[in-house]
């Protein structure tokens, strides 16, 4: 009989619409505890309301947490576990647990688009397939995953793409890893395993910045002159800056501070294309890291893990580009 621990923190999931304003927001307790207690499978749940909060009040120090409990609950026997998250910032803890312990055992975040008492709600139906999945011998080694909507993504690769639509998970490029079936779970793609990386403690301040035609270098002095310990920057295209910016940029590499790359583009991955001024290459030749693959919320926290991790600064570049 598989063991799964159930980690519940909140969201939506766990909320209820009031039927005189319409207003969505947490009840008393947690409307899926009653739940569990019907569900008859051959499936040991061990069940904790670990945080009651909406995923926008989430912060790298919950997701520490959460990967604290995890690991007692290594030692403590258990086969997967199960989260169920606000979808906000779902896709950011599921990369956390990915990066720090997503290889010891199936870890499946869940989250739902509609509250628990509107019609067609999605959480208890996500809920239990989060459940079946990481129950499921197949789901070992891939990471962390996130189900929704029948749908297995990995959490490097996910994205939150709907303000509402309750298909609003997506893998955008690489399409979903598995699907959820009436009878059973399968798999159809193969994931390339990553490095994990653990730590202790999850502190430091880096701010996302998006690039836009005519972006010069001032909101970028201005993060340098206060104090940052890196930056993620959504560059255009294939991973080109305005050359106005590049001032900005060396004077961050100088200060070793790492600057981090990603694409504005929903779909694809930045690289090195262009020589022009600002262009990819030059960039890269610059210094500057580019993340292979990621979005910025997700480079983000790589590279918050990155630096707590107290790698050497060759280390550091190594872990933020590899190819995965
Ligand atoms: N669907 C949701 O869960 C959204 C909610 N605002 C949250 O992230 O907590």
């Amino acid at each position: 009989m598989k063991k799964i621990l159930v980690l519940h923190t909140g969201g939506t999931i766990a909320m209820a619409e009031d039927s005189e304003t319409g207003a969505v927001s947490t009840k008393q307790s947690n409307p899926l505890l009653d739940v569990v207690n019907n569900f008859e499978q051959d499936i040991e749940l061990i069940v904790e309301d670990f945080f009651y909060v909406p995923s926008p009040h989430i912060t790298p120090g919950h997701m520490l947490a959460l990967k604290k409990r995890i690991q007692e609950g290594v030692l403590e026997g258990i086969d997967g576990v199960v989260i169920t998250h606000g979808t906000d910032t779902l896709e950011e803890t599921a990369y956390f647990l990915d990066i720090t312990v997503g290889h010891l055992l199936p870890i499946v975040v869940t989250g739902a688009m509609r509250s628990s008492n509107e019609i067609g709600s999605d959480g208890l139906y996500n809920f239990l397939t989060a459940i079946r999945v990481a129950a499921n011998e197949e789901s070992v080694d891939k990471g962390a995953l996130v189900v929704m909507n029948d749908e297995i993504h990995t959490a490097r690769y996910v994205t939150k793409t709907h303000t509402t639509n309750v298909a609003t998970f997506r893998t955008p490029t690489f399409g979903p890893i598995g699907l959820v079936n009436k009878h059973i779970v399968s798999f159809y793609q193969q994931l390339i395993t990553n490095h994990t990386i653990d730590v202790t403690s999850i502190n430091g301040q880096i701010p996302i910045v998006t690039a836009y035609a005519g972006m010069g270098s001032d909101i970028l002095d201005l993060l340098t002159t206060s104090k940052i310990d890196g930056l993620v920057i959504e560059a255009l295209g294939a991973g080109n800056l305005p050359p106005q910016t590049l001032p900005a940029i060396d004077n961050l590499i100088a200060n070793n501070i790492p600057v981090v790359l990603v694409s504005r583009c929903f779909n694809g991955v930045a690289e090195g294309v262009y020589g022009y001024e600002g262009g990819g290459a030059q960039l890269e030749k610059k210094g500057v890291l580019f993340c292979n693959g990621l979005n910025s919320q997700k480079a983000r926290i790589k590279l918050l893990v990155a630096l707590n991790a107290n790698l050497s600064k060759q280390e550091l570049d190594d872990f933020m580009i590899e190819k995965v």
